[in-house]
């Protein structure tokens, strides 16, 4: 099903949690709200949830208007990042839980159970009780309790952030299969970026109560409309500049941007660390090339990020060499850093 919210504001007394936000969200959708703590992600989610009453706005489920309609009426599975299963119950009854709730017949609801259980690859698990499972096994069957019910939304509060690294990175990938699988239109609340790129069609970057900007993983990496959320996600060396549009300095180097606008000078440019080329010193004087020093050279495997000292007082720059390229890096070497101007971006003006 589709969800519409439409101008929501939440306020907590004097604190505007959230300031007019809207969204659309297409049915069979994965959407993840991503943000720093405290800018109304939860929040949000939980005026959907029916959990949180909006002080104003509208949140429309496939045209129909749920602000009046109370959480349990809602038909909408949730997660929370603390598994919240019935500890005295096994796993098949906290299953069973809901369905009971909403009256199912017991018949159905034993095949349902089984059915679900399957889902999410613990058949064999049933009679267990939630102590006796992994922390991952125990977010997998408030999983398959959220999806019993067949419900018209499913909505994920931080569901991996109490798991470890390896079984959050497994079960993002199950989580996202099933939802394709079953075609269920998802919201999930994330602050961890990885998460939130391996996992949705669309991203709602949010900040202090607003909506910064909506797009694909691709769409907010290679055109992030802010200078927040060029930093948010991934990494983004931040290039204060001076002089006029004509003329640009960075650190006392000049510097050409490919498209100038006549009316608005560059004070901040963007540029992503894999957009650095470095070749050894010397040659000759081409544009944007400016000399820098290796002050580290952190090797992670397959890439190794170099920071690089341009001047005393300017920030550092980070580059991404990647495994198998030959440029010299050790720390103190004197080097060339190319900053092409198709990659430079104007982060904000002046
Ligand atoms: N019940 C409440 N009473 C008062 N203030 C609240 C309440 N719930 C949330 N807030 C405030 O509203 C703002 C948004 O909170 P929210 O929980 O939505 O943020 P968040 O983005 O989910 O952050 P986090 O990642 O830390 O959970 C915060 O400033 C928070 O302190």
């Amino acid at each position: 099903m589709s969800l519409r919210i439409r101008e929501v504001v939440k306020r907590f007394g004097n604190l505007t949690a959230l300031d007019g936000v809207s969204l659309d969200i297409d049915a069979g959708e994965f959407v993840c709200f991503l943000g720093p703590s405290g800018c109304g992600k939860t929040t949000l989610l939980r005026v959907v949830a029916g959990l949180e009453q909006a002080d104003g706005g509208e949140v429309l489920l496939d045209d129909r208007d749920l602000i009046a309609v109370p959480a349990r009426l809602r038909n909408f599975g949730v997660v929370f990042q603390s598994y919240s299963l019935f500890p005295n119950m096994t796993a098949a009854r906290n299953v069973a839980y809901g369905l009971e709730c909403r009256r199912w017949p017991k018949n159905r609801i034993a095949e349902r159970v089984d059915e679900m259980l399957r889902v999410v690859e613990l058949a064999d698990q049933a009679q267990k009780y939630p102590p006796q499972m992994s922390g991952g096994q125990q977010q997998r069957i408030a999983l398959a309790r959220a999806l019993a019910p067949d419900p018209s939304l499913l909505l994920l509060d931080e569901p991996l952030s109490a798991l470890d690294a390896k079984v959050r990175e497994d079960l993002r990938l199950e989580i996202r299969a099933l939802q394709q699988r079953l075609g269920i239109t998802t919201i999930m609340v994330t602050h961890d970026q990885e998460e939130a790129l391996t996992m949705a069609d669309r991203i709602v970057v949010m900040r202090s109560g607003r909506i910064e900007q909506v797009g694909s993983a691709h769409e907010l990496y290679q055109k992030p409309e802010t200078r927040f959320v060029a930093e948010f996600i991934g990494r983004m060396n931040v290039l204060p500049v001076e002089g006029g549009a004509e003329a640009l300095h960075f650190a006392g180097h000049p510097l050409h941007l490919q498209r100038t606008t006549k009316d608005r000078t560059p004070a901040v440019l963007g540029l992503r660390p894999e957009e650095i080329r470095l070749s050894s010193s010397g040659g000759t004087e081409a544009p944007n090339r400016i000399p820098v020093r290796v002050r580290q050279s952190i090797f992670l495997g397959n890439i190794t990020h170099v920071v690089l000292e341009v001047s005393d007082n300017a920030q550092p720059l980070v580059a991404e060499v990647h495994a198998g390229d030959d440029q010299p890096v050790t720390e103190g070497t004197m080097l060339q850093a190319e900053l092409p101007a198709n990659a430079l971006r104007v982060l904000e003006w002046r």
